[in-house]
């Protein structure tokens, strides 16, 4: 009977943009020794070129994965986006490609939350301006636009994951928390959630973005939204670059409508460490600038490794698809003593009494079959009896709508 599942030692990982160690620990540890790591990202004809023979992507915000890259991986299985967004990766691509996503929903949410809270507190005291003055050699020494946190409010555009951990942080500290989101959320603790954007931004000493790049939150604060905020209010965005107009935001600090931000996100970042970066924030002293570091903290880094490697191994050894932000969600048994064929396929009439017919035809017992479709594709996974697998792979690639079909190690 020929062996239709690849080696273990032959599925190539390819893991970009200096991810932590913890995740070829994991991979070696489940036996896939063949894992390139890069320190960072990649893009164009690189990118192509490099993923032409890759199985497993491993990224994180700065790889574009858009449907040209894609287009040029034709062996690519799956990919970890090792942070929480996914909007560099474009997700219907690889979908239609037979390609699941995963990524880190959680493991990095409390570094967010510590970040903007830190910053907060800063920026209400007017550190930043007085740490670049005391540097120039000046001495700032003064109370005047300096608060505490103790009664002011904060207000939260967002309250997933980040905004509502971020809530219940500041209300420990006494801040009075409001929040606007998309949809109706259960407020933590005194949280009150706001009928309106315009709402939040004319109650709140300080506001907070925490949403996730979408044609919704596009230059979700432009000029009229920073006129609507409260005068010598403060602005952070931790969230994406595209959320924030940088031309208005510069403005608003210069005329001091604003008393202070703190920016980590840019609507263009440098692609490496090595480029400059160039923004019209660069030399304002009440903004604190940091380099897109919000998950960057040693805890969360380790934790993205393990648990995005996990999910990659898991897919990886038995098909199972939990948590993917682009796939039908199947959570699969173990496999032992049976071959397992995966077939993906456009969710059209006909394919799965197709895949069944094969087996009949080959007078193959299915053991068990899962299926899970969404309104693009159809995702089956069938065990049958060892050695069967290879009697079935190629009519099975043959069926019209298949868009991969493999057996697993
Ligand atoms: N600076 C950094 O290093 C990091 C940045 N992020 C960014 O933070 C974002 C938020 O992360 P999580 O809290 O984990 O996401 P989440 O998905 O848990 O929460 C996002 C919230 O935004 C709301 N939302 C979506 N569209 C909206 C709209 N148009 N108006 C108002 N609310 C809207 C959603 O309903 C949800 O409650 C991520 O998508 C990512 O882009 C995440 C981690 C690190
Ligand atoms: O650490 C990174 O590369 C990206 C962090 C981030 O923005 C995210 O997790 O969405």
């Amino acid at each position: 009977m020929g062996k239709t599942s690849l080696d273990k030692g032959k599925i190539k990982f390819l893991l970009l943009e200096g991810i932590h160690p913890s995740a070829v620990d994991v991979l070696r540890q489940a036996g896939y020794d063949n894992v390139e790591t890069l320190s960072s990202a990649l893009q164009g004809d690189e990118l192509k070129e490099k993923l032409a023979d890759v199985h497993f992507l491993g990224i994180r915000s700065r790889t574009q994965l858009t449907a040209d890259a894609l287009a040029a991986a034709n062996k690519l299985v799956a990919v970890g986006a090792f942070c929480i967004g996914t909007n560099q990766i474009d997700l219907q691509a690889a979908r239609q490609k037979g390609v699941a996503v995963f990524n880190a929903p959680y493991s990095n949410t409390r570094s967010v939350a510590e970040l903007v809270l830190g910053e907060l507190i800063l920026l209400l005291r007017g550190v930043p301006q007085k740490n670049a003055a005391a540097h120039r050699g000046g001495w700032l020494k003064s109370a005047t636009h300096s608060y505490e946190t103790r009664g002011k409010t904060l207000g939260i555009v967002g309250y997933g994951s980040i905004g509502s951990q971020l809530s219940v942080l500041a209300e420990s500290l006494g801040m009075h928390v409001i929040f606007y989101d998309a949809i109706t959320k259960l407020p933590l603790g005194n949280a009150q959630q706001v009928g309106s954007l315009k709402e939040l931004l004319e109650r709140s000493d300080v506001v907070t973005l925490h949403v996730p790049e979408l044609p919704s939150t596009k230059w979700m604060i432009g000029a009229k939204e920073l006129a609507a905020m409260k005068d010598g209010a403060i602005l952070i965005n931790a969230s994406r670059g595209t959320v924030v107009e940088i031309e208005p935001l510069a403005e608003a600090l210069r005329s001091k409508k604003l008393l202070g931000a703190a920016i980590d996100v840019f609507p263009v970042e440098p692609k490496s460490n090595q480029d400059e970066f160039v923004s019209p924030l660069r030399g304002m002293d009440n903004v604190i600038i940091t380099p897109h570091i919000g998950g960057s903290t040693m805890e969360a880094q380790a934790n993205i490794g393990l648990e995005v490697a996990e999910k990659l191994v898991r897919y990886s050894d038995n098909g199972t698809t939990t948590t993917s932000v682009n796939f039908p969600e199947a959570a699969l048994p173990a496999h032992a003593g049976r071959d397992r064929i995966l077939h993906i396929h456009k969710n059209v009439p006909g394919v799965m009494s197709a895949i069944n017919q094969i087996f009949s035809d080959a007078q193959l017992n299915v053991a068990a079959q899962y299926l899970q479709t969404d309104e693009a594709i159809g995702y089956v996974v069938i065990d049958t009896e060892p050695g069967g697998a290879s009697k079935v792979l190629e009519p099975l690639r043959r069926v019209p709508g298949t868009i991969r079909a493999r057996v697993l190690f």
